[in-house]
């Protein structure tokens, strides 16, 4: 099966499993420029045109205030493609040299620009790009820091904001995520430099893993088959099953 079928395929699987694209939803996608949003939203379109019931897909750009970023490229492509949009400029950057963990400020405060930006657009769904590498290297991460792993899943209800969080890509490897943002026509991701995020807990984390995937063949895979039995068990004990 092409590599296309395979990735539409895992996103209807979750949806089978967890209803994540329920009938007449409207789905905002967090669009960060990255592969992994411009993948999940080009994914989503893919899986919904297919579909008899009525969806209706936006985009959620968070400017944030990055030297030089501009997301102009990336709406050529949205209005190219007839994708209805919205950006909040959050201006996140200027904050983030005053505080000791950057990162867990920097993803606090984007998150609330994504969902105000979602509940603007009328969303019932806001869409992340979360991978399946995200998810294992989450789960390491969260064991080495504190004892005990914290699983990203496919849907959440955040019941203050009233929205459905969605992560349609979260059994897609990250590499097959690279090779579809060079193959398919019109995805010209762009790269977000943030100073912060080059010795980050999470790369440190990320490489060492990447190590032993290169020692261990079959390692990759097999924690592939551990991610998923903790994610259905989290998933379990969200639905009280
Ligand atoms: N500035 C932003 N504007 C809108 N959505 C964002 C932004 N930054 C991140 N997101 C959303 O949150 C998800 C996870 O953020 P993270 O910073 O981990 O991105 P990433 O893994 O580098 O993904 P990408 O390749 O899409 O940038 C992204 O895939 C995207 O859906």
């Amino acid at each position: 099966m092409g590599l296309i079928k395979r990735t539409l395929n895992k996103i209807l699987e979750l949806d089978y499993k967890y209803s994540i694209l329920p009938n007449g939803t409207t789905l905002a996608v967090g669009l960060s420029g990255g592969k992994d949003s411009l993948i999940t939203l080009w994914a989503l379109n893919e899986v919904l045109r297919h579909r008899k019931e009525k969806y209706k897909l936006c985009a959620i750009l968070v400017d944030q205030g990055f030297p030089g970023f501009s997301y102009n490229k990336i709406k050529d492509y949205l209005l190219l493609n007839d994708i209805p949009y919205i950006e909040k400029k959050s201006y996140i950057y200027n904050s983030l040299s005053k505080t000791e963990s950057p990162c867990a400020i920097c993803s606090h405060l984007r998150r609330g620009a994504l969902v105000d930006g979602a509940k603007i657009m009328g969303a019932t769904h806001l869409a992340l790009g979360h991978h399946l590498d995200d998810l294992l290297e989450g789960i390491v991460m969260t064991i080495a820091m504190n004892g005990r792993p914290n699983v990203l899943v496919p849907i959440k209800y955040l019941s203050r904001r009233d929205i459905y969080l969605i992560r349609p890509l979260l059994l897609v490897e990250e590499e097959h995520i690279k090779i579809l943002s060079k193959k398919i026509q019109g995805i010209n991701p762009i790269e977000t430099e943030c100073p912060y995020s080059k010795d980050s807990e999470r790369i440190k984390i990320k490489n060492w893993l990447h190590q032993g995937y290169n020692n261990w063949e079959v390692m990759h895979q097999h924690m592939a088959s551990w991610a998923r039995l903790l994610l259905e068990e989290e998933m379990k004990k969200q639905l009280n099953i």
